[in-house]
């Protein structure tokens, strides 16, 4: 249970473990140095009393070896002088005092002044009395008249140690007149023999040394009898106490065991005692506390940790309850709330931290919320779709157009919406985003997105369709990069452009389209002839010209009225269209007038057959809804690239003459161009431009938007014939006219075209670039009237010719419109950067 709740990261266990690690340590070092203590002051207290117990060994033997000295003295002194050399008194005198073998257990001995034994009194009868003093100590007795205790000898026979006691015996002068000597054998029971047999403590000893032959004759320690210390020089600290040191020091004896040992000097007989004792008795105080001492360490140190644990508990109560609330909060999927303060401490200031953390957080949620609802109340506003996306394609936010456009148009398509929902991945969805045709060349949807979200392009545009069975619709992508710091991706908008294509589709049919016939008006006959001529001449192919015109139309129209009229045009086109191949054009001139552009051709003969076609289709009756019989026929002149002209104008005019040949020979008729045999009319068969300047256009000139550069080109055509006409104003005032008429007309048309495309395209420019458009208008309008005044002259003409091609063409749409030209950019498509009018 204990170990289930043992936790090593909670601050509870590692404080305790920590306070325990830190008494622990505590006790050691207390435990350390106290032992040190300890044992330095048993060690002190050891010493004082080893002295002490020393003090009454020494002040014993001191006073045996007085009684000794004082008795042998007072005997001496009962020594007739006279009888000295008796040795028969002598013998009796020691006789007559038999209480010296109390003191002296071997013997005593009295010498006369001449060093000559007198009496020898054994009492152990052993033999070893006469050879106890040496002759040196006998004669310091004898010379000096001093007592001596000798030396101890060590006795062969017996073998014993043993050591006399001598004084002088003295006249009654004082003179010495010989010597009294006691012999005491310490292997026999002596006044000694008493110490030897006390230990001193369990493992003490107490020793009795003889300075002078450092020699132990006296202990407790029986195996060291008679040992002989180390010479001098081997030990320092025998050499000491043999020079005298007395107290107490801590030394290894010769046997290389430690002791503490005690010394103190016997100066009468030059020896010294010491007790010794060994240091493990001393410290075995210690030794006995220490398990005592451990044991209450370990409980005071479990005392110490329950208590630390149970206090630590107690003070993070708090924090605890805190932890275990905000863990409900977040496992409950709550709100967290404010927690209470319980204490002003450390943990409730905590707590108060947390809680003006909490309200930091609840403002800036409420900021956050505030802000996206103001974001989404944008992103609503707007009528395009709008849908962010993440790094990898995937709808994170959408508005509310997207989401009903997503509907619907799923609804509409019978597909799931939820492909382009939140959560979708978008770049999937859009695997079947199919671009307009128109705009060709462009990356497909799911690549483009992909550059964007990859940062390989800072934006990326299309249109595209999407159409249904019920209708058709064209959609706008515009893809713009999103690079936040914690978010990136894309913002995809997507807008439904089905009204703006359809007007400019209504607006292209209304400018190259006839509205009766649907066939092209003459306008985009004369483009597409002029086209194909360059592309004749390109190829080296044959182009042929067919001009048609209805024979006997008019009095259909005067008796059956225009309606009727208007039916027979109608299905006079069809008929010359069911005659064509796709790649040939049928166009309407006007009236009924009908221009056929067959390129390709190998002979002129295929050319004829085309036009015996339609003829003879054109040839067959009319049958209106009403039962009306209607018969017609037309003539047709038929004029060909190269072989009768080389301009549209030549091909145009030569066509319109064979026509009129045809017309000429009865109708219903067939006609080819003849070429004349002269060298032709330098008005009708002169190729060669009338003015000596000319615009050329180039494929660097191309914007990207295919009806702007259409219409630019259109514009480049309209300003040389103006060139041309410009040169001829003279001769052919109204061609000149007619000329400006078109180029002006073509320019209100185009400037509105592209004024609707880039409004569509967000141009930014846009309100600049209109008013330019409007300012060169007036212009224009200006210098024309200038220019028509009676008294105008070649001048003003020639000013207005000059901006109109310079300024309103060439200059405007090759420098002001480059301006816009990045939006219809493709990726790896150089746009014009700086547009060069080298042509003029
Ligand atoms: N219904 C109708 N009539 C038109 C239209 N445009 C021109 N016309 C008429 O077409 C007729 C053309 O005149 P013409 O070319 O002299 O008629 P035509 O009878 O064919 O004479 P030829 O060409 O000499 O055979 C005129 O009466 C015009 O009013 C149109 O859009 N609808």
């Amino acid at each position: 249970m204990f170990l289930q709740r043992f936790q090593p990261q909670s601050l509870k266990t590692r404080v305790t473990l920590l306070t325990l690690l830190i008494v622990v340590l505590s006790f050691l070092s207390l435990a350390s140095y106290m032992k040190g203590l300890l044992r330095e002051e048993l060690l002190r207290f050891t010493g004082e009393q080893q002295r002490s117990a020393l003090n009454l060994l020494t002040a014993e033997v001191n006073h045996g070896l007085q009684d000794r000295l004082d008795i042998l003295k007072t005997v001496a002194s009962r020594v007739s002088p006279t009888q000295v050399d008796d040795q028969a008194a002598m013998n009796a005198f020691l006789l007559e005092r038999p209480f010296l073998a109390g003191l002296f257990n071997s013997g005593a001995m009295i010498w006369n002044r001449q060093g000559v034994l007198q009496a020898n009194m054994q009492f152990l009868k052993d033999g070893l009395v006469a050879n106890a003093l040496d002759p040196q100590e006998l004669a310091t007795v004898l010379k000096d008249g001093e007592a001596v205790i000798g030396r101890i000898h060590f006795h062969s026979k017996p073998n014993a140690p043993a050591f006399a006691m001598a004084v002088p015996i003295r006249n009654l002068q004082g003179e010495v007149i010989g010597a009294l000597a006691g012999v005491i054998r310490l292997d026999q029971a002596n006044f000694l023999s008493q110490l030897a047999s006390h230990r001193y403590g369990k493992t003490g000893n107490f020793f009795l040394l003889d300075a002078r032959q450092r020699l132990i004759f006296a202990t407790s320690d029986t195996p060291r009898l008679m040992e002989v210390l180390p010479a001098p020089g081997i030990s320092p600290w025998i050499d000491r106490f043999v020079q005298g040191f007395e107290g107490t020091a801590r030394v290894v004896n010769p046997h290389g065991v430690e002791v503490l040992v005690s010394i103190r000097q016997i100066p009468l007989a030059h020896w010294y005692a010491s007790v010794t004792l060994a240091p493990e008795e001393t410290f075995a105080l210690i030794e006995a506390i220490q398990p005592r001492g451990r044991l209450a360490a370990l409980v005071l140190a479990l005392f110490c940790l329950t208590l630390i644990w149970l206090m630590l508990r107690r003070q993070l109560a708090p924090m605890t309850a805190a932890v275990n609330t905000l863990d409900g909060f977040v496992r409950h999927n709550q709100p967290p709330q404010a927690l209470p303060v319980v204490r002003q401490d450390e943990i409730g200031q905590l707590v108060g931290g947390f809680n003006r953390l909490l309200d930091t957080l609840a403002q800036q949620k409420k900021v956050l919320q505030d802000s996206e609802i103001f974001k989404q109340a944008v992103l609503n506003s707007v009528t395009a779709e709008i849908a962010v996306l993440n790094r990898n394609g995937v709808i994170l936010t959408v508005n509310d157009a997207w989401r009903r456009c997503s509907q619907a148009c799923a609804a509409e398509l019978g597909q799931s919406a939820s492909s382009t929902e939140v959560g979708a991945n978008y770049l999937a969805a859009c695997q079947s985003v199919e671009a307009d045709p128109a705009a060709s060349g462009t990356l497909s949807a799911q690549d483009g997105i992909q550059a964007v979200l990859d940062g390989r392009s800072p934006r990326f545009y299309l249109e595209y369709t999407c159409h249904s069975s019920q209708q058709q619709r064209w959609f706008s992508m515009s893809v713009t990069p999103l690079q936040g710091e914690a978010l990136q991706g894309a913002v995809v908008s997507l807008e439904d452009i089905s009204e703006r294509i359809q007007m400019e589709k209504q607006v292209r049919d209304l400018a190259f389209y006839d509205p009766l016939t649907h066939l092209p008006n003459r306008r985009l006959a004369l483009e597409r002839l002029t086209q194909q001529l360059v592309r004749a001449r390109r190829a080296q192919t044959r182009l042929a010209l067919l001009f048609i015109d209805l024979d006997k139309f008019k009095p259909i129209n005067d008796a059956l009225g225009h309606e009727v009229g208007d039916w027979v045009l109608h299905a006079v086109a069809q008929r010359i269209q069911a005659c064509l191949r796709e790649s040939d054009t049928a166009a309407r001139l006007g009236g009924d007038e009908f221009v056929v552009l067959l390129p390709d051709l190998q002979t002129s003969d295929a050319a004829l057959a085309v036009a015996e076609k339609i003829r003879a289709a054109l040839a067959q009756d009319f049958v209106t809804t009403q039962g009306l019989v209607l018969s017609i026929s037309s003539s047709i002149g038929v004029a060909l690239y190269p072989d009768h002209g080389e301009t549209e104008k030549d091909l145009l005019r030569l066509g319109d003459e064979a026509m009129y040949r045809a017309k000429k020979s009865g109708c219903n008729a067939v006609q080819l161009c003849v070429k004349p045999l002269s060298a032709p009319a330098p008005e009708a068969c002169d190729p060669a431009p009338k003015s000596h300047v000319h615009l050329r256009w180039k494929a660097a000139f191309a914007s990207g938007n295919p009806v702007i550069d259409q219409e630019h080109e259109t514009l480049f055509r309209l300003a040389n014939t103006l060139l041309d006409e410009a040169a001829l104003r003279r001769q052919q005032p109204a061609a000149f006219e007619a000329a400006f008429e078109a180029l002006l007309a073509h320019v209100v048309e185009h400037f509105a075209h592209e004024e609707a495309i880039l409004l569509a395209h967000g141009f930014a420019g846009m309100a600049d670039h209109a008013r330019q458009h409007q300012v060169l208008l007036a212009r224009a309008h200006a210098l024309h009237l200038s220019a028509l005044a009676a008294d105008a002259g070649d001048a003003t003409e020639g000013e207005l010719v000059k901006f109109l091609v310079t300024e309103l063409v060439a200059g405007h749409m090759l420098h002001t419109d480059s301006a816009f030209f990045p939006l219809f950019a493709t990726p790896g498509v150089q746009t014009l950067a700086a547009p060069k009018f080298s042509g003029i």
